[in-house]
């Protein structure tokens, strides 16, 4: 696959990159090892200040940010603007507090332990390798870059191919701040060659945002080298609507929450579970407002729909709906690939969907909602659960009894009542199941990629 950005709203090639050669590849590594060297030996006041000044820079690129943003993977220009200022508050959130959240913790009482003094203490691991997705093209890296190098470890990227001159922007951003020349740098690399990046010695860990297949083949050269590695793949989350909820809230909700981003986020909701006392007045308000949504052109103001990222993204959401139809189905709106050039798809709604249909089990990324109707509250945890994923959910009731029971039935991450899942650096995010292994954001983000030093003194 080439390295190049090809405009998705047009199929235009905007700019080519060359690969990095295998001996660009090695200076990048040495390179890495002597900023993780002098990171290491910073304090907590000197990183935060010079993330403060990233988080500055973000701040004052952003209207040129997210044009590339848009440009490169076709979101609406105000997310990608409302994605570049995420990006600089999760930098300031982790400059602000990462030597709490990284500080020592004492043993109350250290003579259980026959000691004087016990304690731990977090280390930097050094180098990490971060394989992320065009999805969030800034945002999937700073949520790792900004906890990574404020414990002192250094960062290498290697960037979905399809968005090069945001990975390029990222590449000089943190040694403009006045980080270590090193700390944080952009490999222009082919998935093949990412093996050989993470089996080399100087990489001490790995995180991987994306598909499950690429987490799978990771974490298995991980694995085969004992290196931590942090996984956030594929979701494909619930959102249960109960008869005590505010329905026509939760029809509104679920519309951004099924199409922000052009529908494609691991955090979508994509299968919309509804009790059968409020399922029409829900299915009404949902393809309604599914149908009055404007796509077109993502660098105009109004737009909530730009293109898919890529054609073959198009493709993948034209053949699940094809799928299901042919297989009984009801498609209540959209569903086509529309429009002369680029990769424009008409937000889709989907009922009586049946497992024996592809989009029961695979994750939909677009905007193609799932709608099912179930009769009792254990029917949706179970059907909430009837897949492989574990993300994220979302549950609208207002009853504290079912409130309760669905927090402790459902298979995932995290459980957002009453409001759609949205990633915030002060909480925790990951999945169970094949969603993904270990946490990103919050303290336990940061501490992932830190070795947990016992300390036991006589
Ligand atoms: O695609 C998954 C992550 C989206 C987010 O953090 O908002």
């Amino acid at each position: 696959m080439p390295i190049a950005t090809v405009n998705p709203a047009t199929g235009e090639l905007i700019e080519e990159f060359a690969a990095h050669t295998r001996e660009q590849v090695g200076q990048r590594l040495t390179r890495a090892e002597a900023a993780a060297a002098t990171l290491r030996a910073t304090d907590f006041d000197t990183r935060a200040r010079w993330m403060r000044a990233a988080a500055d820079l973000v701040e004052a690129d952003a209207a040129r940010t997210a044009r590339m943003l848009t440009i490169e993977m076709g979101k609406p220009i105000a997310q990608a603007r409302a994605e570049v200022l995420k990006c600089a508050r999760a930098m300031r959130f982790y400059a602000d507090n990462a030597e709490s959240l990284l500080a020592d913790q004492p043993l109350a009482d250290p003579s259980t332990v026959n000691a004087s003094v016990a304690y731990t203490c977090y280390a930097p691991l050094g180098v990490v390798l971060a394989v992320m997705p065009w999805n969030y093209p800034m945002w999937q890296v700073i949520r790792f870059a900004a906890p990574a190098l404020m414990a002192g470890n250094v960062g290498l990227l290697k960037h979905a191919s399809n968005v090069p001159q945001t990975a390029m922007y990222l590449d000089t951003l943190f040694e403009r701040a006045g980080f270590p020349a090193g700390s944080f740098q952009t490999l222009l690399i082919g998935a093949a060659d990412v093996e050989a990046v993470l089996r080399d010695r100087r990489v001490a860990a790995a995180t991987l945002t994306g598909s499950e297949p690429a987490g799978r083949s990771v974490a298995a050269v991980a694995g085969s080298e004992v290196k931590k590695v942090v996984l956030e793949l594929g979701g494909s989350d619930p959102f249960i609507v109960l008869p005590s909820a505010d329905v026509r809230a939760a029809a509104r909700t679920a519309i951004a929450a099924r199409t922000l981003n052009n529908g494609q986020s691991c955090i979508a909701a994509k299968r919309f579970i509804v009790h059968t006392e409020v399922y029409d007045e829900f299915v009404e308000a949902f393809v309604a407002g599914t149908k009055a949504l404007t796509v077109g052109d993502p660098l105009d103001e109004e737009t909530e729909i730009g293109p898919i990222a890529t054609r073959s993204g198009r493709r993948e959401l034209v053949e699940l709906v094809d799928d299901a139809v042919a297989k009984g189905a009801v498609l209540r709106c959209g569903g086509s690939a529309v429009g002369t050039e680029g990769w424009f798809f008409e937000p889709a709604v989907l009922e009586e969907v049946t497992p024996a249909m592809r989009v029961y089990r695979e994750e939909a990324f677009g905007p193609l909602a799932v709608v099912h109707r179930v009769d009792g509250i254990e029917q949706a945890a179970a059907l909430a659960n009837d897949t492989t994923f574990g993300l994220s959910s979302s549950v609208w009731t207002t009853d504290p009894d079912e409130e309760r029971f669905l927090i402790s039935s459902l298979e995932t991450g995290a459980v957002f009542v009453n409001g759609m899942t949205v990633s915030y650096p002060e909480l925790p995010f990951g999945g169970v199941k094949d969603s993904g292994i270990g946490r990103e954001l919050a303290a336990e983000g940061i501490r992932e990629f830190c070795n947990l030093k016992t300390i036991w003194k006589g």
